[in-house]
């Protein structure tokens, strides 16, 4: 197990029988500062399948919180479990008591699986819940911004490979109509894209056509696999991980990549090849860091403003790594990797030096 967790300074392993949770807690790094990362819900078909999940996203997480510039460090945890029948109040609150017991190390809210809701019984245990509803004291649905930074990926993308950052007269292969796709699918739509889309849910399905009725626009709906030789432009995966593989790439016929679905590159390698196939890929965690930008800043007094202003941060920065993996020849993914270990690297000395107790700069709620 230590040979599988490289790097990773903490897995905690949660098992209550009462309520049935099954969880994991993976804290990457903290150089930057406590861990944060949402909480996933799926019905892993082994321990083996979240632990790697978990790894791999918490992971993530670090290198999201240095792009994004965010006074925070990487985790991220996953509940084994049907979020269609297992999403009892009981069952996080006992997720709650274990964020609790990591004392402050360890940040969390929602992701895949999981609703802002989930978490306010979280809440009744534990301090380190973000995003959740306003009224409860958190920042709201951070899928949000989440999606709202994807656009942002979307327009300097397009920018870059067809010249201009129109959203319209261009089509769109969006994977996954959840709380963060089908908010990017309906402003694509708003702004004149043309869809392309596939969701395991058929009723995710409907509801995106509902909406498109109701703009006067229509979709055309895939199955499965069929998204990833969809004649389009631009592939959107907005689900899973790891949809970038050998089993995918050589469909692919789009000109870029640009999602929210964390890691969605299987190995860096796969990087290189969208990079040969003269496919440009938006990094996913520069990409899909508007909920992290909003829940993080809940160290501040609310302001939505500000939180939108930080989100709009995430287009200049891809120019910057699109700049430099063009300056130096290697795949994007390898230079928003680079330019995020330069940036916790330099961070290291700052956090090292001791000035003053500052007990309330991790508190996000008094
Ligand atoms: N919610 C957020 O603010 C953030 C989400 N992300 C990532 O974005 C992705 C989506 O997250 P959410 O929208 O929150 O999740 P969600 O659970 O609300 O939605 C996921 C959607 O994907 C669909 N799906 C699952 N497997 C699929 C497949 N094989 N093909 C097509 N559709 C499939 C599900 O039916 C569901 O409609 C995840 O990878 C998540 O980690 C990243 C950053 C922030
Ligand atoms: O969006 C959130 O609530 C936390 C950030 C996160 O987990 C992510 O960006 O994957």
């Amino acid at each position: 197990m230590f040979d599988r967790i490289e790097e990773h300074e903490q897995v905690l392993f949660c098992n209550d029988a009462d309520t049935g949770l099954k969880a994991i807690i993976a804290i990457h790094n903290t150089t930057l500062g406590p861990a944060l990362g949402g909480c996933r819900m799926r019905p892993y078909e082994t321990v083996d399948d979240a632990i790697e999940d978990v790894l791999r996203l918490s992971k993530g997480m670090t290198y999201k919180c240095a792009a994004a510039d965010v006074d925070f460090g990487g985790g991220k945890a996953v509940i084994i479990g049907d979020p269609l029948k297992d999403r009892t109040p009981e069952l996080f609150r006992a997720f709650g008591q274990f964020v609790e017991s990591l004392n402050g190390r360890f940040y969390t809210g929602t992701d895949m699986g999981t609703t802002p809701d989930n978490f306010v019984h979280s809440l009744r245990e534990s301090s380190c819940i973000v995003g959740v509803p306003e009224e409860y004291g958190g920042s709201g649905d951070s899928s949000i911004p989440t999606a709202k930074g994807v656009l942002y990926g979307i327009q300097a993308t397009n920018k870059t490979v067809f010249e201009s950052e129109e959203f319209g007269g261009r089509t769109y292969a969006i994977q996954g109509l959840g709380k963060v796709g089908f908010k990017v699918a309906e402003m694509l739509l708003e702004n004149g894209g043309d869809l392309v889309v596939s969701d395991i849910n058929r009723h995710a399905i409907d509801r995106l056509i509902q909406r498109a009725i109701e703009l006067n626009r229509g979709v055309k709906v895939v199955s499965g696999d069929e998204i990833y030789e969809a004649e389009a432009d631009v592939f959107v995966p907005c689900a899973l991980g790891g949809v970038i593989n050998d089993q995918t790439i050589h469909k692919l016929k789009v000109r870029a990549v640009v999602g929210s679905a964390n890691n969605q590159l299987l190995t860096t390698d796969h990087g290189d090849q969208l990079n040969e196939r003269g496919i440009l890929y938006a990094p996913d965690y520069i990409v899909n860091s508007g909920g992290l930008i909003q829940v993080s800043d809940e160290l501040y007094s609310p302001n939505p403003m500000r939180v939108l202003q930080k989100t709009k941060a995430i287009y200049d920065t891809l120019f910057t790594i699109f700049e430099q993996a063009d300056a130096h020849s290697i795949s994007t993914i390898k230079a928003a990797n680079l330019f995020c270990e330069q940036r916790i690297e330099s961070r290291k000395r700052r956090n090292s030096f001791f000035a003053h107790k500052k007990p309330g700069k991790w508190t996000v709620r008094s």
